[in-house]
């Protein structure tokens, strides 16, 4: 992939000196100035914004010629006030300090960066080429000192061709239960951790130590397991994200014994990829709405790995509607031999709500 600005965005402190802002210092370092809560009571970041506009940058740069249609989770809104002016300067001269960092002679104004974030206001749609853009998946993750990602997705006419999720805080080995936990940044920066997934439709899934340019891409698929006795699944840390009790009966539903691992963010798209564990759930409260920039690049990713992502009911996503999906109950994604299993057992023991009388 080249050494991209996303790529420089994550590139930890141990293997380059901190002249950049990369996000395991902006993690570590973050103050209580450089986080808001949003209006839906998540928490959104300088590194949220930061990542956004850097990347809106990258991609209009990369095509000036073309109109960008960019459908990512962020928007201006809480830095164009007065009150936001201090976070919007501090966001520039972290993006101005990327982008010195990675040889770049551009340096951008608060009011350019304000522009860039807002390219990610997009509609979507099901024709036409639109980038899908998650700056900072698992934001609660990236402020508690877990794992996060940084996704980035395209789709051309409805479908995604084209996806790549950065794991700065991932282990690129075997994933150990505590590695969801606060074990996670505490080697964050360290050999062996920092995790870069990507898929073209059609030329399957890969995987490749996030920081090392030279790295060739291992290809990845999901696991050979058709028994659920020696599957592993997947959560949300966040129980307000997705439901635990519910993912447990429909994991005792069908079979499975070991315990969940609980990984933030779009992480879990690359470990089911990469075979690390063969089941991921997510039961969101019903009157949650999912966002296409949070399952786009997985989704793709865990398809050319071989592996399936539907709804609970069993149909296949669909990122042509929009800037949301339309779900039934929940997302599960698992290889083929797991994945009718599941859906049989959460029909059972998770039904689908009655239809309203008319
Ligand atoms: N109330 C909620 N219910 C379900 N998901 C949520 C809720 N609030 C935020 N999320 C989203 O859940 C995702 C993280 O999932 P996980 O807990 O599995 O890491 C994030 O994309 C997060 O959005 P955001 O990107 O705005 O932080
Ligand atoms: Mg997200």
């Amino acid at each position: 992939m080249g050494r991209t600005p996303l790529r420089v965005w994550a590139t930890p402190t141990l293997h380059a000196p901190p002249r950049a802002a990369p996000p395991q210092v902006v993690q570590r370092q973050l103050s209580s100035e450089e986080r808001v809560d949003k209006k839906d009571d998540s928490p959104v970041t300088v590194a949220d914004y930061g990542a956004q506009a850097i990347v809106a940058w990258s991609l209009q740069r990369s095509d000036p010629s073309s109109r960008l249609s960019m459908v990512a989770e962020e928007d201006s809104a809480e830095l164009s006030s007065p009150a936001g002016r201090p976070m919007l300067e501090r966001i520039t001269q972290l993006i101005n300090s990327v982008l010195a960092d990675a040889g770049e002679a551009a340096q951008l104004s608060p009011e350019e960066v304000l522009g860039l974030i807002d390219l990610g206001g997009s509609q979507g749609g099901p024709t036409g080429r639109h980038w899908v853009l998650d700056p900072i998946d698992g934001t609660r993750g990236f402020v508690g000192m877990r794992q996060y990602s940084v996704c980035l997705g395209m789709i051309q006419d409805g479908e995604v061709v084209l996806g790549v999720l950065g794991c700065p805080n991932l282990p690129q080995g075997s994933v150990a239960d505590d590695d969801g936990g606060d074990g996670a940044a505490a080697r964050c920066g360290q050999e062996g951790v920092g995790c870069l997934f990507s898929a073209h439709r059609g030329a399957g899934a890969f995987a490749t130590p996030l920081w090392d340019d030279a790295a060739a891409p291992v290809r990845i698929v999901v696991a050979d397991v058709a028994d659920p006795g020696g599957a592993r699944f997947m959560e949300s840390v966040e129980s307000r994200h997705s439901s635990h009790s519910t993912t447990a009966a429909v994991a005792r539903e069908l079979g499975v014994t070991l315990p969940p691992l609980r990984m933030d963010s779009q992480v879990k798209y690359g470990l089911l990829s990469r075979g690390c564990a063969s089941i991921f759930m997510r039961f969101p409260p019903p009157s949650y709405r999912e966002k296409i920039w949070d399952h786009a690049a997985g989704f793709v990713i865990v398809e050319e790995a071989g592996g399936r992502v539907t709804d609970a009911g069993g149909v296949r996503l669909d990122f042509s509607r929009g800037r949301y999906l339309q779900l039934d109950r929940g997302i599960i994604a698992a290889p083929p031999a797991l994945h009718d299993q599941l859906v049989a057992a959460a029909a059972k023991v998770a039904p689908p709500a009655p239809a309203a009388a008319p």
